[in-house]
């Protein structure tokens, strides 16, 4: 057996949020379908390069923003960027602020989520190949290095950790809602990291999210309720920030590396419990790009 330790050349896919449609900078750029054995995802998906390194960007809500967050097929998006070859995802959110000390225009490397969402099929695996795989640190710290430092020497408002609450929408929240969230603890609330970052984890690939602020959701008693204009005011002002922490980001990320020190790209390891043979062979093969790792050998 080899003792060899793998070199990965990363592929890095970024899924851009409310407000975020393309990236800067990409070139050899080509929107290309992908099919996946669980649907369709949210769009075609942009392959490019940027600085050399090998990219595919995925408008989370489609290009013209036409599927809401219950209706994502998270799955397929999930599985259409792991038969891309991605490696690492960012993942862009737009999101209400739960804390005084975050106003609008900050970005939040979140470290932690609250999943209240309901209506969503969150897993890969089901009847005849279970697994359960570990979220405890649902995101990759590596990335969030990254997203920190590139973050900081541009100077932007960028705080590191904090806890994304996902509701499922698509109304705002209650402001009772809002205050039960804030006594949680919770930084940020949105409505699609769940179940993107728990697919991703399911899919070994490693992904971190970058939070931007465009409100105080509904608590603030000096600040309006949030609405869909003052998100796209505040998302509009803050694009080219947001592009330019990706750009300075994917570089960093791009360079040649061993397996990630976190072991996201290793989650499946010690995650299945159905025996080999009474698995489904179905499912089985509906499984190959996201587990096919674990599930060839
Ligand atoms: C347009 S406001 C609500 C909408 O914005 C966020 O989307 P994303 O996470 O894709 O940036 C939020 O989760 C809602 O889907
Ligand atoms: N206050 C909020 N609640 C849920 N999703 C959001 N996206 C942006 N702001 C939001």
């Amino acid at each position: 057996m080899s003792t060899d330790t793998p070199t990965i050349e990363p592929v890095i896919g970024i899924i851009g949020g409310s407000g975020l449609y393309e990236i800067d900078g990409l070139t050899d750029k080509e929107w290309r379908t992908v099919e996946t054995p669980w649907g369709a995802p949210s769009d075609q998906l942009l392959f490019g390069r940027l600085a050399g390194v090998r990219c595919v960007f995925l408008p989370r809500h489609g290009r013209g923003h036409p599927i809401p967050p219950s209706r994502l097929n998270y799955r397929a998006n999930i599985d259409a960027l792991k038969r891309s070859g991605v490696t690492d995802i960012l993942s862009l959110s737009a999101v209400g602020s739960l804390k005084e000390e975050l106003p609008p225009g900050h970005f939040v490397i979140v470290d932690q989520f609250i999943d209240r969402s309901f209506a969503r099929e969150k897993s890969f695996f089901d009847t005849g190949c279970v697994a359960h795989v570990s979220v405890a640190d649902p995101v990759c710290p590596r990335i969030g290095d990254v997203a920190q430092t590139q973050g900081e020497a541009l100077g932007l408002a960028i705080v590191r950790g904090g806890t994304y609450l996902v509701m499922e929408g698509p109304q705002f929240s209650t402001k009772a809602e809002s205050a039960l969230y804030r006594q949680w603890g919770c930084s940020v609330i949105g409505m699609t990291n769940m179940p993107e970052a728990k697919l991703a984890r399911e899919a070994e690939i490693c992904y971190a999210t970058v939070a931007m602020v465009t409100d105080y959701d509904c608590w603030h008693p000096d600040h309006d309720s949030v609405t869909v204009d003052a998100v796209v005011k505040v998302m509009s002002a803050n694009a080219a920030n947001a592009k330019a922490l990706v750009k300075a980001m994917i570089p960093e990320l791009g360079k040649t590396r061993g397996l990630c020190p976190a072991g996201c790209d290793r989650a499946l390891e010690y995650a299945l419990i159905t025996a080999p043979d009474a698995r489904d062979p179905a499912l089985l093969e509906k499984l190959d790009a996201v587990a096919g790792r674990v599930l060839r050998r």
